[in-house]
């Protein structure tokens, strides 16, 4: 059996990054970049106004001035403002020629007409020198790198994409994912009532659901029967959708119906079969080099069909594969530092890896163990963060409960991974263990069946 980092590392010694692809700016979320992005030209492209207010020369100083014209975001008068007078200005508008400092509004106040209807103001405030301008370039200088290859595409990327007009991009493909099921006994979701010994598919609309997230096209392959020919005929189909990588769960354990591993190895080559984790031991991964398709190569997960097996596998094994061909430079998940909120116990045969849900606070969430009986040292950890005026606040990781791997409602709700190393006895809540993230951070709710965790789970 193999150790999980070193899984991580054969998986992704096999995997490259897959060829650049034309999108539009609408399709461009999500993607990494496949080439530098430059500005075409500066941001501001002229001198323009932070404030709505006026356009005076800063010499000038307070008092009574003539207002010359107006400039107004989107359109401007071409009078320059000359010594003893000033020209109303909007926010973002272009500062007239002459003008060298905007004074805003507050600072000043409207006088009653003058000869002619000249409209008047006076200045109560005297402005420095560039005043309440953005110099032209001041954002963005015409040239500049604005975006480089293998930047994450995220909505900030987006709008500065469409900043600098760049509405054709050149990104990384994705990865075209089909996704089986396995088992005599896994039956549509949608059969109601269930027949004797039957259980509906919680793995594929998981497992295509997650490849949806990773951003990849996926193709369904519904259940193949436990026969060697179905299961061959399915592996088959993969091959001629043209798939990058095939996600099949069940029937890569021991028993005499797992037939996933001796297939893989009459088709291609396996790289492992067995990793020391919980869950997901019987984890399998294979290549198949494709020779009638100018050898290209597919990548095969076997993942164990308990569905918790199946979600924290395609995790921490399948989607940084998945987010290596589509361009990530560091395609692993990233980790944070959580303190417990209850004891775990430990297992002395595998490290496991502990659905929770994290939340940042100062104090253990309630209802949890630890909020009960906070030990001595909690609130001074590495793991906490202060500030000025700021309570020292940390991560807290709440349980999700039972982690059995049959019990998916073990994943809900779950943003992380608590990495728990093999060892005997029990880690005492309050220690800080490191997570990896599987989700984002915001708002997830506390599972109700979270919280206290007993030892034996
Ligand atoms: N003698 C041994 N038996 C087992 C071992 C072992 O080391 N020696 N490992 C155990 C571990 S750990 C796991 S994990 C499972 C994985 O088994 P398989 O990958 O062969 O999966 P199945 O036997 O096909 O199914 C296991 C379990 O999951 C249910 N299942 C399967 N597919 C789905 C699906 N699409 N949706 C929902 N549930 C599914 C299935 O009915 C079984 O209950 O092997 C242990 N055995
Ligand atoms: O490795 Mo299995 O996934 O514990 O049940």
């Amino acid at each position: 059996m193999i150790s999980i980092p070193e899984a991580q590392d054969i998986v992704l010694e096999h995997t490259r990054p897959l060829g650049a692809v034309s999108v539009g700016l609408a399709g461009a979320l999500g993607r990494v970049l496949a080439e530098e992005v430059h500005a075409p030209d500066s941001l501001p492209p002229f001198p323009a106004s932070i404030k709505d207010g006026y356009a005076v020369i800063a010499g000038d100083g307070e008092g009574e001035y003539p207002v010359i014209g107006e400039s107004r975001a989107g359109h401007m008068d071409e009078l320059p403002v000359t010594l003893g007078t000033v020209a109303y200005i909007t926010t973002g508008a272009p500062v007239p020629p002459g003008a060298d400092a905007v004074i805003q509004v507050e600072d000043t106040q409207a006088l009653p007409p003058g000869e002619g209807e000249q409209k008047r103001v006076r200045i109560c405030k005297a402005a420095k020198p560039g005043q309440d301008i953005r110099p032209v370039g001041s954002d963005i200088m015409q040239g500049d790198t604005v975006l480089t290859k293998g930047d994450l595409v995220g909505v900030a990327e987006v709008g500065i994409l469409a900043t600098v007009g760049a509405t054709q991009l050149r990104v990384f493909a994705t990865p075209k994912v089909a996704v089986l099921s396995t088992g005599d006994e896994v039956v549509d979701p949608s059969t109601r009532p269930l027949g004797p010994g039957q259980i509906r598919d919680a793995n594929r609309s998981m497992l295509l659901a997650a490849a949806a997230k990773a951003g990849c096209e996926s193709v369904d392959l519904g259940v193949a029967r436990d026969t060697e020919g179905h299961l061959e005929g399915c592996l088959q189909a993969a091959i001629a959708q043209g798939v990058d990588v095939l996600i099949t769960s069940g029937g890569v354990s021991m028993g005499d119906r797992d037939l996933i591993k001796p297939l893989l190895q009459r088709q291609g080559t396996v790289h492992f079969g067995r990793v020391r984790m919980k869950p997901g031991k019987p984890l399998t991964f294979a290549t198949l080099d494709l020779q009638e398709q100018g050898g290209r190569q597919m990548l095969v997960f076997g993942l164990p069909g308990n569905p918790v097996s199946s979600f924290v596998c395609f995790h921490l094994v399948v989607l940084p594969a998945l987010r290596k061909m589509a361009g990530w430079a560091v395609p692993g998940l990233r980790r944070v530092a959580a303190r417990l909120t209850a004891d775990l116990r430990l297992d002395p045969e595998r490290p496991e890896y502990h659905r929770c849900t994290l939340q940042w606070g100062p104090e253990p969430p309630p209802n949890t163990p630890l909020a009960a009986s906070p030990p001595a040292s909690a609130s001074a950890s590495s793991a906490a963060a202060s500030g000025p005026g700021l309570a020292a606040c940390e991560w807290w990781a709440v349980s999700t409960g039972n982690q059995i791997s049959s019990r998916l409602l073990s994943a809900r709700s779950a943003n992380a991974l608590l990495e728990i190393p093999c060892a005997s006895g029990v880690l005492k809540a309050g220690e800080v263990v490191s997570a990896l993230l599987i989700d984002d951070l915001g708002g997830m709710p506390v599972p109700p069946g979270g919280g206290p965790v007993t030892p034996g789970f």
